[in-house]
């Protein structure tokens, strides 16, 4: 189990070690277009699992979600304070 905050500093540092078979790295090259794509595509995942589907399965497509923005994130040079500052 990680925290959000892991997962950034983990996905910040495989932009820049750029390890082989690194799914983010090829997310990462596929660039904004691409990521933005996966986030509506989870986003609608999270919303029908919330629906139709159980807790668990819900909470697994909202992880999802929070990766692929925390990609976008990474992508565009974003820190998490950029995003804080306005929660
Ligand atoms: N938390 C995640 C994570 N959540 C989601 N995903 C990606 O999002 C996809 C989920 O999408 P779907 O379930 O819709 O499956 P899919 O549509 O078949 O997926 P694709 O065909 O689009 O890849 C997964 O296949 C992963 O590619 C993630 N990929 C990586 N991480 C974590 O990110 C870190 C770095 O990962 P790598 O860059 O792969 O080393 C590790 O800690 C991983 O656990």
């Amino acid at each position: 189990m990680k925290t959000f905050e892991e997962l950034f500093v983990e996905l910040t540092a495989k932009s820049v070690d750029r390890p082989a078979g690194s799914g983010t790295v090829a997310q990462l090259d596929a660039g904004v277009h691409a990521i933005g794509k996966k986030i509506v595509e989870e986003a609608a995942e999270v919303w029908m699992a919330a629906e139709y589907q159980s807790d668990a399965e819900t909470a697994e497509e909202i992880s999802q979600l929070l990766y692929h923005l925390q990609v976008l994130m990474v992508s565009k040079g974003l820190t998490l304070d950029d995003v804080y500052s306005y929660l």
